[in-house]
């Protein structure tokens, strides 16, 4: 039996130009590995089969059992690198909020890609990994990597930052279920037309990384899919301007959303704008009450814990 752990990430820069012929569009995103992981457990079995449980307020029902499943077909690209059959017991242990502009599915896919490895005794090497990773999803080298890191291409590009900084987030998933990542830049290129062929520039906010001060990273926070994703779900803009008035430094949309991320200036402010956002929530009389994350960054990639 083998557990690998991997992160959620927020976006502290996600620059997006024009759609290529491709249809992906050219990304400069600083992304950011944070606190809050999925447990990939593997044993190993003579067929194949694949589990999901997970945190109360993860949507499991939006979670694909069959071959749609990212660590299923982690599994698949693996095994056929190899040249071996798919098997394996697998148990994916979820507290990444599902469709939530955090890369839950990418972080899965990373754990079982470096699971399975184990499990199987093939040894890939780091370059091969992150290749396989690149054909599951923009975002899943990242999930590898973690820390801090400069993602190019359409994202799967990816090369370490520096980042001595302790960083502390606040993560609100929404509580209106997830937005398609594939609408979000829809909608991106319905209101920005005129968007460049080369996406804007990473070069304020890894200066700001550089300097390791909470305010100077604010106010570098940067998200071209914001506007894109408010379009979709105007109520996240009053949840942003209350994360700010309780306190945070800035809050921002991650990746494509719905997911707000709030970056505060130490963990007993992050405490406090977490139990803010919740009370308040309770005084609304909410019968479903929203959930309030609080977690640090940035944090490792993939990485075995047993
Ligand atoms: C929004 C981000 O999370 C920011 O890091 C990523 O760009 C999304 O990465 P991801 O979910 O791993 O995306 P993929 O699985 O590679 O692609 C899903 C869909 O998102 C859109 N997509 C994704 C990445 C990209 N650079 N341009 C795109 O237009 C495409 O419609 C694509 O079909
Ligand atoms: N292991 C998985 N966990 C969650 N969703 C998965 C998984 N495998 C496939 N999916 C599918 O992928 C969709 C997007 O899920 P995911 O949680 O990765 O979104 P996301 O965090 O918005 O991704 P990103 O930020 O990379 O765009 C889900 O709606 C689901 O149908």
């Amino acid at each position: 039996m083998i557990t690998v752990r991997a992160a959620a990430k927020v976006n502290l820069h996600l620059g997006v130009g024009a759609p290529r012929e491709d249809g992906f569009h050219p990304l400069e995103t600083v992304y950011q590995a944070v606190g809050l992981c999925d447990d990939v457990v593997a044993y190993a079995a003579d067929g194949w089969d694949l589990q999901v449980r997970g945190s109360d307020w993860v949507d499991l029902d939006a979670v694909p059992l069959d071959r749609r499943n990212l660590v299923a077909r982690a599994a698949e690209v693996l095994a056929a690198h190899h040249g071996l059959r798919r098997t394996g017991h697998v148990e994916v242990v979820k507290s990444i909020p599902v469709a939530g502009g955090l890369a839950g599915g990418s972080a899965d896919a990373a754990a079982a890609l470096v699971a399975l490895d184990r499990l199987w005794d093939v040894q890939t090497p780091d370059e091969d990994l992150l290749a396989l990773a690149a054909e599951l999803g923009s975002d899943v080298p990242f999930a590898l990597l973690g820390g801090t890191a400069l993602g190019t291409g359409r994202g799967e590009l990816v090369e370490p930052v520096a980042d001595d900084g302790s960083w502390w987030w606040v993560l609100v998933p929404s509580r209106e279920g997830g937005l398609s990542t594939p609408a979000v830049y829809r909608r991106f290129d319905e209101l920005r037309p005129d968007a460049p062929a080369t996406p804007p520039s990473a070069q304020a906010l890894l200066t700001a990384v550089a300097t390791g001060e909470p305010l100077a990273l604010a106010r570098a926070l940067h998200n071209d899919l914001q506007e894109a994703a408010l379009d979709l779900r105007p109520d996240l803009a009053a949840l942003l301007a209350r994360g700010e008035a309780e306190g945070a430094l800035r809050g921002i949309v991650s990746g494509s959303g719905p997911t707000c991320a709030f970056l505060c200036s130490t963990a007993d402010e992050a405490r406090a704008v977490a139990g803010a956002l919740q009370g308040r929530d309770a005084d609304d009389g909410a019968d479903d009450p929203v959930t309030v994350l609080v977690a640090t960054a940035p944090v490792a990639g993939a990485h075995v814990v047993v």
